[in-house]
């Protein structure tokens, strides 16, 4: 075979015996792949009518006369074998009415010798799990009918006909699925048989004038094969699909004389196969980006089993008589599209995920034991790698503390957790100064919210000096943070500022303005603290007037100061000082720095 059919769909053709065999017509070639037909113009009556009489076919072997052993030796034992294996297979047999598809597929029931490729596939299936005793090996079997474009389940455990309407095509990430249809787990080739002749008796047979067991449906016998490794742990398996497609027959309706409801079966059957047909030649043209799978039941549920990643093998019966042959040229005509489709088999692994835990656990704990190991030949014994203990955290908090408070010039890193936990502990002290800060602000000041007109009405009520908008008296718009009232006692003294810079020393207006004396008791009732609290000195005017909301100097303190604190460490001057003067007199009080 060359190189190029190795990726092609192999089709093999099977000549159903008959002693009117027309040998002048069919020519077998002694390669066993060629076929050639010669049809005189006389012997078509007209329903193919062209002018090409000679026809000359190669396919990938000729059947002809070969029993049933042979014909699974040479066309399915490859596929059971690859199932096995994790590759998908489809089997289908493809040919007018009374070609032999049902007998190579199933065989004769009667004749154990004439058993077909459903039944020697489940034989040698059964035979290859049991030698497979590494393995873990389920199979799993449904039986699907088309029938009219209506769906049966065949082992439905309810009468098959109340199955329709109920059964439904999907697709998820492991193919074509269809709903509904049961699944019959088979542990032994005694079981699997059983479902398939139980399978066989709910099939519709139709009478019909030219094969009185003529089947007029499509049927599908489906095994799903899992197989699990029992020896090795891995969370890989396989699973595969493997189907025998019997389709129903082409035929013409004039040549089999039908009628009502035969003549209804056989245009849903040349329906369907001629929607077969639109699928085969779309998927063996490599431009086609779209293959019309969906145009019927048939169809769809073969969409992942033909070509692709399926192992696929068609089997084209044809009935090697004078009368039949203008069905031959289409059988032979349909085979060769199918030549054409690419088929590039490939395994179909899955992962569980229980396993896979497992397996990751397991890897983690190696993975541990190799780097212990490490460590110990660079003498770094004492890492570790565990998660750190709330010993190891506050450790870690205590130097970083000193880290940030200069103590200490660097922080001791020994792995990665470490560095984690270092980041952690910075997280954890800003938080904790910031949330600090915010309480001691509180202790001291009224925070009020300036967007908020709720609390900045309250805050006017008790007598804060603050505008509308939330700035502050006198404030410059768009500065001061909407908050506090800065106790005086925390303001730099503003007399070491130079005044004639136009640095801002008070606010307050007139043309009398002095350096405040900070001396002054304010008389009772002067001014209202925030809180009801000591009103500051400079809330009274200079000429001992309780001030006014614009005479304020600056809003009133909200706690009282110790003396200690703001007692001042020099004599404030009432007039600015000389520049070097002030400067000196800033070092005195700020200190070198
Ligand atoms: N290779 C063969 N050897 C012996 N008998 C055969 C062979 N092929 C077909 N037959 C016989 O021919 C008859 C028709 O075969 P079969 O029912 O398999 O045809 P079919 O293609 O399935 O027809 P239909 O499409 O109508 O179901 C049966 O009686 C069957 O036993």
């Amino acid at each position: 075979m060359s190189a190029s059919r190795s990726k092609k769909v192999k089709v093999w053709v099977r000549t159903r015996p008959t002693t009117k065999f027309a040998h002048e017509n069919i020519d077998l070639k002694a390669d066993g792949k060629t076929i050639n037909l010669h049809i005189k113009r006389e012997e078509r009556h007209g329903v193919v009518n062209n002018q090409i009489l000679d026809w000359a076919f190669k396919m990938d072997g000729i059947l002809h006369n070969s029993d049933q052993g042979e014909v699974f030796e040479k066309a399915a034992r490859p596929l059971v074998s690859r199932c096995l294996s994790g590759y998908n297979g489809t089997m289908l047999c493809y040919g007018q009415t009374g070609a032999g598809k049902t007998f190579t597929m199933t065989g004769a029931t009667e004749n154990y010798k004439h058993r077909g490729l459903i039944p020697r596939s489940l034989q040698q299936l059964y035979k290859d799990i049991e030698e497979q005793t590494d393995y873990s090996i389920n199979v799993r079997i449904s039986y699907l009918e088309i029938y009219n474009e209506q769906m049966y389940d065949l082992l439905s455990p309810q009468p098959f006909l109340e199955k329709s309407g109920q059964m439904a095509i999907g697709e998820d990430e492991n193919g074509v699925y269809v709903k509904g249809l049961t699944q019959h787990l088979a542990q032994t080739e005694e079981e699997a048989l059983n479902l398939l002749f139980e399978g066989e008796t709910n099939r519709v047979i139709a009478q019909h004038s030219l094969n009185a067991a003529s089947s007029r449906s499509h049927c599908i016998f489906m095994l799903s094969v899992e197989s699990r490794s029992r020896v090795m742990s891995s969370a890989v398996y396989t699973t595969s699909k493997l189907n025998f497609v019997d389709l129903a027959g082409s035929e013409r309706l004039g040549k089999t004389l039908s009628e009502g409801k035969v003549k209804e079966e056989a245009m849903y059957i040349n329906k369907s196969l001629s929607f077969l047909e639109q699928c085969v030649i779309a998927l063996a043209d490599r431009r086609r980006d779209h293959v019309p799978f969906r145009q019927s039941k048939l169809t769809h549920v073969l969409k992942d089993s033909i070509g692709g990643s399926c192992d696929t093998v068609l089997i084209a019966n044809i009935w090697g008589e004078k009368e039949q042959l203008d069905e031959t040229v289409s059988t032979l005509r349909f085979a060769t599209r199918m030549m054409c489709v690419s088929s590039e088999p490939a395994v179909n692994e899955q992962v569980d995920p229980t396993l896979m835990v497992k397996k990751l656990e397991k890897d983690i704990v190696d993975l541990k034991r190799e780097l212990a190991m490490h460590d110990t030949l660079n003498n770094r014994s004492m890492v570790t790698y565990d998660p750190l203990s709330e010993q190891q955290k506050f450790d870690i908090k205590q130097q970083v503390r000193k880290y940030i408070s200069a103590e200490l010039d660097e922080v001791d890193i020994i792995n990665i957790r470490q560095i984690a936990g270092v980041y952690e502990a910075f997280r954890e002290i800003c938080q904790t100064m910031e949330a600090d800060m915010e309480a001691k602000l509180r202790e001291k000041f009224t925070l009020i919210d300036k967007t908020d007109p709720e609390q900045i009405r309250e805050a006017q009520a008790r007598g804060v000096n603050i505008n509308d908008d939330g700035t502050l008296v006198g404030e410059p718009e768009g500065s001061g943070f909407g908050v506090g009232l800065a106790p005086s006692s925390a303001k730099a003294p503003d007399v070491a500022k130079d005044s004639t810079k136009g640095a801002k020393i008070t606010k307050k207006k007139g043309k009398d303005r002095q350096s405040p004396a900070p001396t002054k008791t304010p008389p009772a009732g002067s001014g209202r603290a925030v809180d009801g609290r000591t009103p500051s000195p400079q809330t009274e005017r200079k000429d001992g007037q309780p001030a006014d909301k614009g005479d304020l100097e600056t809003i009133s303190p909200v706690t009282s100061v110790s003396p200690e604190k703001t007692a001042p460490t020099f004599q404030r001057p009432s007039t600015p000082p000389l520049r070097t003067q002030a400067f000196e007199d800033f070092k005195q009080e700020k200190g070198v720095k």
